[in-house]
This record gives structure tokens, C-alpha cells and sequence, in this order.
């Protein structure tokens, strides 16, 4: 049975009180490494990975046997400021597409062996326009919260969350503003692909949201209720559920780390057991994971969501596992140390 979060105090408190890696089972993996039949340090970054998801899931013998990708999905008010490249239809319209497996989430995801799981958010209700008022009232914050908290498996062993919905870059380019400072510029991209004028009505857009909510600035969680939208909202409770049952989580783009952000922002330390998956070619995304100290696995320019750069990352988290887990020693074969 899943917790319910019946108040937003019950969610902070939750966030307050975080379970940590298993730091014998950290030992045991960094000894293990070892002992594995390479020269030391040969498998470069996939022995930190390995040696990271031995901690997350308290053995020397880390594994990926049940991944999950969930996509969440949400309508966004400020998509009547034109700040989108497409229709706000077409988050629907994809949502049947991953329903149907048409999408490049469901081929990913099949790829690397993952269950994948979609929630459309009340999208017959988009959030309000934040420029004009919070985009969520406390209720649906808390509404959002609680689906991506219940949507995690429990016995899955790495956790995806993705996400769809038009107008959301701009949403999380203003979270990202509010969480990190600077100027609206720093945080706006193509998304989509807007043009030139495009961009510098999503800056505008930005500068005016940021500064009508300006106290929400100190706090992540009321940042993510004025700035943020259903389906960040829900990534956010899906991280933290994660958090409590120790799964590792791989971030996927500059959306899903926005939301992961108001985490961070709430507590830091929050997303230590997350990974940046990939760094995405909207372009706040790096400077997104320079604020948050998180090293990108790969950067192949990708800029779809739908948790498609962070469903590849579960292919290189894979082999990390398996080497590190399936490899023999020296003793065990016979080979000679240096
Ligand atoms: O993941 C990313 O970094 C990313 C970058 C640009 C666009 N997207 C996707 O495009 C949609 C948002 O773009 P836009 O232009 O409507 O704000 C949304 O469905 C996202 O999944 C995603
Ligand atoms: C077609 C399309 C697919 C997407 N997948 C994630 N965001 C998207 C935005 C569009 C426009």
C-alpha cells in the first residue's frame, strides 16, 4: 500500500528525513572493483556508476533487472502566451501515441527492457497561466505529488521519469530562474522550436512569472506550485518516493531536472540518489546541472523529454552493473595482478 500524502507538511516532512546509501555495501563494491579482472580504473566512469548503485541498493552485487520509465503529462496555462512551438493539443494527442507505442519512448524503453508506465495529468485542465496567478492552487500541487508518488514501482530497481507537455520548457525554464537566480536568458531555449521572437517572448514570459511570485524565490516546493505544472509536479513526488525506497533515479531533460530541482532547493541533498542522465540541447539545461553538481552520462544533443535520454543511460547503468557484478577476480581467474 502506497503512503498518502494527505497535507503539503506531510510531503516536507518526508523530505526532511531522508534514507542515505548503504555505506558497507559502498565498501564491499569499492573492494570488490577491486579485485575485478582490469587494470585499475580501466572502466573509467561505469566503476563509479557501479559502485554508486551498490550503495542505493545496499549490495556489493548491484543489478538492473527491473527498470521503469514513467512519462507524466500535463497542459500548461501559459501556452496561451504563444510560448510553444506546437499545439497545446498535441500533449494528448502524443499521450495516445505512447499509449499506442508509437513514440520514441516506447522503442527506447523496449530497447533497455524497461516496464513503461504513462499518466495523463487532468489535462482537460490545464494549470493557470503564471503570469497571472500560482499555475497550481496547494490541492493540485499535492493532486500531482501524489500520482508520481504512487506511480513508482516498488520492485523496480532504477527508476525513468519523463515527461510531455507543450509549453513546459517555459515553465521550467521559470522554475529553474526562481530556483537559481541570474536573468530569464540564462534558462530559455528553443524548446520545440521557437524562433528568435519566440525566445525572447519566453524570456519576457519568464521575467514576468519570476517576479510576480517572487516570494515563492526562497522556496522550492511553492516554487514548484506557482511556476510549475502537473506532470514537474508529479516527476517531483515520483524522485522523492523513489528517494524512500532507495531506487536509483536517472534525470532525463532540462524539465525533469527542473523539477528535480525544487527538490534540491527544499532540502539539499535531495536528488543524491539521482544521476543526470544527459544533457540535453536546451539550453539551460547544462547550466541546470552545473547548479545542481551533477555530471551528464551522455550528451548526444537529444531535446525530445518523454524520458528518452535517460532511457538510453539505463543501457550504460546496465553494463556497469554487469561488469561489475558478473566479472571474475584475479584469484577466481587465475590472473595475474600487476
Ligand atoms: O527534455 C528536454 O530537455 C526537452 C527540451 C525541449 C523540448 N522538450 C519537450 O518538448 C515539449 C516542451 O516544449 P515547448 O516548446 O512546448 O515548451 C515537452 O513535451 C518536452 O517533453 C523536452
Ligand atoms: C510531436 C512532439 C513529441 C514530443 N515528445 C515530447 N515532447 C514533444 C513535443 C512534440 C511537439
Amino acid at each position: 500500500m502506497t503512503q498518502s500524502l494527505p497535507t503539503l507538511d506531510s510531503f516536507r516532512a518526508i523530505l526532511r528525513d531522508l534514507p542515505d546509501p548503504d555505506a558497507a555495501a559502498v565498501q564491499a563494491a569499492m573492494a570488490r572493483n577491486g579485485q575485478l579482472t582490469k587494470p585499475p580504473g580501466a572502466l573509467g566512469r561505469l566503476e563509479d556508476l557501479a559502485i554508486w548503485m551498490a550503495g542505493w541498493q545496499g549490495t556489493d552485487r548491484p543489478h538492473v533487472d527491473a527498470p521503469q520509465v514513467i512519462v507524466f503529462a500535463g497542459n500548461h496555462g501559459v501556452t496561451a502566451r504563444g510560448v510553444s512551438a506546437f499545439p497545446a493539443a498535441v500533449t494528448e494527442q502524443m499521450v495516445l501515441n505512447f499509449r499506442a507505442g508509437g513514440a520514441a519512448i516506447n522503442q527506447l524503453a523496449r530497447c533497455f527492457g524497461a516496464r513503461m508506465d504513462v499518466h495523463a495529468l487532468s489535462l482537460e485542465l490545464p494549470t493557470a497561466d503564471f503570469t497571472i496567478q500560482p499555475a497550481m492552487t496547494e490541492a493540485e500541487l499535492l493532486e500531482a505529488l501524489q500520482t508520481g508518488w504512487d506511480a513508482v514501482d516498488p520492485a523496480s530497481d532504477l527508476l525513468v521519469t519523463g515527461e510531455m507537455g507543450i509549453g513546459n520548457t517555459t515553465s521550467a525554464a521559470a522554475l529553474a530562474h526562481a530556483i537559481c537566480g541570474g536573468v530569464p536568458a540564462d534558462w530559455v531555449g528553443r524548446g520545440t522550436g521557437v524562433d528568435d521572437a519566440g525566445l525572447a517572448l519566453k524570456a519576457q514570459v519568464v521575467a514576468e512569472g519570476v517576479a510576480l511570485h517572487a516570494q515563492a524565490r526562497a522556496d522550492g516546493i511553492e516554487a514548484l506550485r506557482c511556476l510549475g505544472g502537473r506532470e514537474l509536479a508529479a516527476m517531483a513526488g515520483a524522485i522523492l518516493r523513489a528517494r524512500h525506497l532507495r531506487i536509483p533515479v536517472l534525470l532525463d531533460g532540462f524539465i525533469c531536472t527542473a523539477a528535480a530541482a525544487s527538490l534540491d532547493a527544499a532540502k539539499p541533498g535531495a536528488l543524491d540518489h539521482c544521476l543526470a542522465a544527459h544533457v540535453s540541447a536546451e539550453s539551460g539545461h547544462a547550466p541546470l546541472l552545473a547548479h545542481l553538481g551533477k555530471a551528464p552520462i551522455l550528451s548526444l544533443g537529444l531535446r525530445l523529454g518523454e524520458g528518452s535520454g535517460a532511457a538510453l543511460a539505463i543501457g550504460v547503468i546496465k553494463g556497469a552493473v554487469a561488469c561489475h557484478s558478473g566479472m571474475a577476480t584475479f584469484a577466481e581467474a587465475g590472473v595475474s595482478e600487476g
